[in-house]
């Protein structure tokens, strides 16, 4: 049994060389014909085995956007408490401000994490709106901080054109046409989210909190823009924790679960925890590259090798992102403290 008053010291990540966590140039695979196109998803795809782990440069976001959006990250985390509340996601619609999150079942990340959680806005009419609310109830926008809705809009615009180029990458990768992940990102479940964590009391070990509990992603892939204050560690290849420091201009990737399952456990979905050690509050702004709420993710068949099983069931994806955010949202059932 553990001592319920004696702190837990998170053991300090190993730094490791940018070599073990790929930087991979985005530029050819943007601009060049499909030969420079393969060259880069070689490269994506050999990350996508190994470490499930890579950054990447050559994005094409530009920095003043990724600016903007910093700005109104720490614009909303400024509020007083009962302001950010005004926006606090909700059982029945749960776009918006997710103060706290509690380790619970169904993978919800604990820790000192707080959140703004946007997704996809589609037309009222749309037939997908009509038939599955809430889980395409529109976002909450927050009209009275000056730019804030004007420069996620357009970040997520900008992201969307990312999240495709780079599940075109995947694709290619597996020796699949290129356009064979499109279908599945007709109205997708995307999250785009706004992430605060916020600094330790102290320098002392014993005052570093969890800040987001170790987990896999849920969905395809992520694509999170980090800021400077570190604190993102992978559980490299199962053994230890290692950092995943930031590098200015640059977006983490990592495989999620979803992606692991269509690749039938080729690409890997990688642990990964956050430990703010900074001396100051930490941001960050991961986009989850999820699919349509009507998707089955199953292996693709030309992955699982003859003679193999393939090691996934079929999954419907709605369905389990549903269980997934009432079971995030078990804090509701305890009110939430400033
Ligand atoms: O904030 C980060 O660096 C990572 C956050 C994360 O892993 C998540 O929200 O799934
Ligand atoms: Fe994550």
């Amino acid at each position: 049994m553990t001592d319920q008053n004696t702190p837990r010291v998170y053991d300090k990540a190993k730094d490791i060389s940018a070599n073990e966590i790929p930087v991979i140039d985005l530029h050819r695979l943007r601009h060049g014909m499909l030969r420079d196109r393969q060259a880069v998803a070689d490269k994506i795809a050999e990350a996508c085995r190994t470490v499930g782990f890579f950054y990447i440069s050559g994005h094409g976001i530009a920095q003043s956007l990724i600016d903007d959006a910093f700005g109104a990250n720490k614009a909303f985390f400024d509020q007083p408490f009962e302001k950010r509340m005004e926006s606090a996601a909700t059982k029945d619609w749960w776009r918006g401000y997710v103060p706290t999150k509690q380790q619970g079942e169904g993978g919800a990340v604990g820790g000192s994490i707080q959140t703004y959680r946007f997704m996809l806005d589609l037309p009222e009419d749309d037939p997908d709106v009509v038939m599955r609310k809430p889980m395409h109830l529109p976002n909450r926008w927050v009209d009275h901080l000056p730019g804030f809705n004007d420069t996620m809009q357009t970040y997520m615009a900008e992201m969307e054109v990312l999240s495709a180029l780079l599940r075109r990458a995947f694709a290619l990768g597996l020796g699949l046409p290129e356009g064979w992940f499109d279908p599945f990102y007709r109205r997708p479940l995307i999250q785009q989210s706004l992430l605060f964590y916020p600094k330790p009391p102290s320098q002392r070990e014993e005052d570093f909190q969890i800040g987001a509990g170790e987990h896999r992603d849920t969905g395809a892939f992520t694509i999170l823009m980090q800021d400077d204050a570190g604190g993102l560690e992978v559980g490299h290849l199962e053994q230890e924790w290692v950092a995943a420091r930031p590098i200015k201009g640059t977006y983490v990737i990592n495989i999620g679960d979803m992606m692991m399952r269509w690749t039938n456990g080729r690409f890997i979905s990688t642990m990964h925890r956050v430990v703010n050690r900074s001396v100051k509050d930490r941001y960050s702004m991961p986009y989850f590259a999820n699919p349509d709420y009507d998707s089955i993710i199953s292996p693709v068949p030309c992955l699982v090798e003859p003679g193999t099983t393939n090691a996934y069931p079929p999954l419907h994806f709605g369905q389990f992102m549903d269980d997934f955010y009432k079971k995030g949202m078990s804090y509701l059932d305890t009110a939430p403290a400033a």
